[in-house]
């Protein structure tokens, strides 16, 4: 049975509120309860869309969830399978419960460090766990599908413009190459089955910070690859210094230059995304074209970006604003593989999907700064291990007691909370629920999909039953390099 997006009332409608789905349908998200996911979700419940979440807490915690509902104001609904996309039997039984209208695929692994050492794990995991669920989607006929791309497939930029999407692709790692034929095998399938596929592929640049309530943000595992977790872990007081990897690029202040965008923004992003896939599943019931003359969307990728270069001298300095003190740093040497700009030209996704990035810099620091303090230790469910540490961050913060080449000295108990502004969820339709005979209770969770028939349980009762799934960490971004002196965005960027 075929399932579309329910046409809004008219083709013109702006699209941007909430994106209406027939009344048995849900959309299906992997890697719901990581980092980009999580806020993606909060951003769909508050419209009143009906979610069914699949991820496998490889990287993620079941607590993202229940917080998003919550800042959702409980809207919505939301179905949890803790699921790998790698066991397609398991998958498939989640196909069997409901009707999909869209698909939004963060799952995946996602540290470029990694994928160089495990390089199968990261083909397997990202390339077959994709190729999995697109078999499904497509025997279970959808075919409305939004995909975390990154902007790491552009790979070395060849100039220091801003990237435009059709800027040629080389991803430089194992990870970023996942991503790049996971685009490719899109294009493919939208090519195998003209008018029938809208596909999006969303090219995130750098997402840092988080909802700005505190309640849901990044928790990394071990000690965090990406410049703004570590930020964030040497404010709290769990690691002694930052390291600034390199201070000699071509760069105002000779630091890295990056487009680092809100993921509060990026989340929206993916609401426009969806809306826009409405707009051409509508096409199908309709008279309306795609301006090429073709009647679906195929498949499109949109850079997620603000088009503004900030280095790393220009974070380290924002965070420190948002907590209230200077943060101690150290210019250590370069990281291989970086390079000195990265940033988005976001003119396609402001003119096709009618999306910008709103939040500024402050607001990223300010609501990463609340996250970090509010949680100290990420979700509660890693408490445990992140209070015991590892031997590898013991062995790292002890090295680096031992070194006096900081900027400053740390101290937590100066730290400042910036002033909470109260969530404000956007209105939207209540979706009818997709099992009338259950309760409706904060959070539905249907755990057990080895049988044919949904179960409910309590939160409480959550981690009882969700037993053991190996694999994938959930998704999450990606990224490149802009360049501006500290505190003076740059738009645009100019070398590399
Ligand atoms: O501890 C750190 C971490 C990072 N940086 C610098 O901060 C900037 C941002 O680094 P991130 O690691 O936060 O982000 P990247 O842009 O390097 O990495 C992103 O882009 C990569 C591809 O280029 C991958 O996609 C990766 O997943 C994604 O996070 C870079 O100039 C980097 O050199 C530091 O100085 N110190």
């Amino acid at each position: 049975m075929p399932h579309h997006i329910r046409p809004a009332t008219s083709v013109s409608d702006p699209l941007t509120s909430s994106p209406h789905l027939p009344e048995q349908d849900a959309i299906l998200v992997t890697g719901g309860a990581g980092f980009i996911g999580s806020h993606t979700v909060v951003q769909l419940l508050s419209l009143g869309l009906r979610l069914v979440i699949v991820d496998n807490l490889c990287n993620s915690s079941e607590e993202a969830l229940h917080r998003a509902l919550e800042l959702a104001g409980n809207k919505g609904e939301l179905f949890f399978h803790k699921v790998d996309l790698l066991d397609g039997a398991a998958l498939e039984k989640v196909f069997e419960l409901y009707t999909f209208s869209a698909c939004i695929h963060f799952a995946g692994l996602k540290a470029v460090g990694e994928s160089s050492q495990i390089p199968i794990g990261y083909y397997q995991t990202n390339v077959t766990g994709t190729l999995n669920l697109l078999q499904l989607l497509q025997r279970y006929n959808c075919r409305n599908f939004i995909f975390s791309s990154s902007a790491t497939v552009y790979g070395l930029p060849s100039s220091t413009d801003p990237i435009r999407e059709d800027a040629s692709l080389g991803a430089l790692n194992p990870y970023g190459r996942t991503k790049q034929y996971i685009e490719e095998i899109l294009r493919d399938i939208a090519n195998s089955e003209p008018n029938q596929w809208n596909i999006i592929m969303l090219r995130y640049f750098n997402p840092v910070g988080a909802h700005e309530s505190g309640r849901i943000g990044e928790d990394p595992n071990g000690i965090p690859n990406n410049l703004m977790p570590f930020v964030a872990q040497v404010a709290i007081g769990r690691r002694p210094v930052i390291n600034v990897f390199g201070n000699d690029y071509e760069t105002p202040d000779g630091t890295g230059v990056r487009d680092y965008i809100h993921i509060v923004d990026l989340a929206r992003g993916h609401v426009a995304a969806l809306n826009k896939i409405q707009s051409f599943s509508m096409g199908a019931h309709t008279s309306v074209h795609n301006s090429n003359g073709t009647k679906s969307l195929g498949c499109v990728p949109y850079n997620l970006g603000s088009g503004i270069g900030y280095s790393v001298m220009d974070m380290i300095e924002s965070m420190s604003k948002a907590v209230g003190r200077q943060l101690p740093y150290r210019v250590i040497e370069r990281r291989l593989g970086d390079v000195a700009l990265c940033v988005a030209d976001p003119t396609l996704s402001a003119h096709d999907l009618d999306w910008r990035a709103e939040k500024t810099l402050q607001d990223m620091c300010n609501d990463l700064w609340r996250w970090q303090i509010q949680n100290p230790n990420g979700y509660e469910a890693r408490v445990a291990t992140a209070a015991s540490g590892t031997e590898e961050e013991d062995e790292e913060e002890g090295t680096l007691r031992e070194d006096s080449d900081v900027a400053s000295v740390a101290s937590t108990s100066s730290a400042s909370l910036p002033e909470t502004s109260p969530s404000t969820p956007t209105p939207g339709e209540l979706a009818p629920s997709v099992f009338a005979s259950l309760p409706v209770t904060l959070l539905p969770i249907i755990s057990t999909i080895a049988k044919p028939a949904p179960v409910m349980i309590s939160a409480e009762s959550l981690k009882a039953v969700t037993a053991a799934t190996p694999l994938v960490k959930p998704v999450v971004a990606t990224q490149v390099p802009v360049v501006s002196p500290a505190g003076s965005p740059a738009r645009g960027a100019t070398a590399c």
